[in-house]
């Protein structure tokens, strides 16, 4: 099922958590919602959720515009890291929760329900803990738990708030892993909420990027990394090299003496130029000075004082690194222009 906000926006007291937020989630999708502290993620996913209603806007799930249908009634599941499992409970119970407290016309019979939780303990690879309670768990387990309680009233849309936040990372990318494969096999549409770019760019299908209530944009992580639309964004989803230049007639020129000039298609006027690290390489020339090398990893990497800023440049895999205090131009490879301010 697709889900859509229209224009929706949000307030506690005089503060904007969200502003016009015009956002799709289509059939089958798997879309994260990632930002800074405080951008409005869970507020968000929370609206989606029904556990919140938005100021103004439409919020639409399958087509079907959601005002006034409680959260019960959405056909939603959704795993909030403030709702832990019900700790006097098995894993067993946890997971049949949601269907047992159904009103008795829609709720399924005991050993329909038994049916159900085996199926889903098998889904989330743990049948042999039906009996265990929630603190006989490891912390992975746990969240698979939870998955398996809100899958267990069969929803079409999935919405996860950080699930993974507490784990430690190599648990948080095996468990990211499983939970893509999941969503493929069930065709779910899954909406999840995280900090965590890494875990973003590779879990999802396209990332809306919030800031500060407002989408700066929607991508795919590919799409986000080759062009971002502004230098947040650029920031946002990797490691950058600044550098302030000049552009006159279509032509970038840079404040420190001894930088090549690029070709940038931006309007008259004082510009940022934003690259990637490994974007940028050191040539015979001057304007570059090597401060530090870090030769530790397959390429290393090495800090410059360029007019006066610092920047680290990644050098290509092999290439012996420069000495420390050598002074270097730099090849400034596919740059990317926007207007200073
Ligand atoms: N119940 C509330 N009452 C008052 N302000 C709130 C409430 N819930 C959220 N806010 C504010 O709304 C803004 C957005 O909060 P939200 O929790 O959606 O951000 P977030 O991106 O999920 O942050 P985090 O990554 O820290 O969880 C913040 O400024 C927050 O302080």
């Amino acid at each position: 099922m697709s889900v859509a906000l229209h224009g929706v926006s949000k307030r506690f007291g005089p503060a904007a958590a969200l502003s016009g937020i015009e956002l799709e989630a289509a059939e089958g999708e798997f879309l994260a919602l990632l930002g800074p502290s405080g951008s409005g993620k869970t507020t968000l996913l929370r609206i989606l959720a029904g556990l919140d209603e938005a100021d103004g806007g439409q919020v639409l799930i399958g087509g079907q515009d959601m005002e006034g249908v409680p959260a019960r009634a959405r056909g939603v599941g959704f795993v909030f890291q403030h709702y832990a499992l019900f700790r006097h409970m098995t894993v067993a119970e946890n997971i049949a929760f949601g269907l047992r407290v159904r009103p008795r016309a829609r709720r399924p019979g005991r050993a329909a329900i038994q049916t159900r939780v085996a199926e889903l303990l098998a889904l989330v690879q743990m049948p042999e803990l039906a009996g265990r309670y929630p603190d006989q768990l490891s912390g992975g387990q746990r969240q698979r738990v939870a998955l398996a309680r809100a899958l267990a009233i069969e929803p079409r849309v999935l919405l996860l708030d950080e699930p993974f936040g507490a784990l430690d990372p190599a648990v948080r990318r095996d468990l990211r892993r499983w939970l893509r494969e999941l969503h493929d096999r069930t065709g779910l549409t899954t909406v999840m909420v995280t900090h965590d770019r890494a875990e973003a760019m590779e879990v999802a299908d396209r990332v809306a990027i919030l800031r500060a209530g407002r989408l700066e944009q929607v991508d795919t992580p590919a799409g986000l990394w080759t062009t971002p639309g502004n230098p947040f964004v650029y920031r946002f989803v990797g490691e950058t090299v600044e550098l302030p230049c000049i552009i006159r007639g279509q032509i970038a020129r840079f404040e420190t003496p001894g930088l090549p000039t690029l070709p940038a298609p931006l309007a008259d006027g004082p510009a940022l130029a934003m690259l990637r690290p490994h974007q940028v390489g050191l040539v015979e020339g001057a304007g570059a000075r090597v401060r530090a090398v870090f030769a530790a990893g397959p390429a290393a990497m090495v800090e410059l004082e360029v007019g006066g800023r610092v920047v680290e440049v990644v050098l290509p895999v092999g290439e012996a690194p420069p000495r420390v205090g050598s002074t270097w131009g730099l090849d400034l490879r596919a740059a990317s222009f926007f207007p200073a301010g």
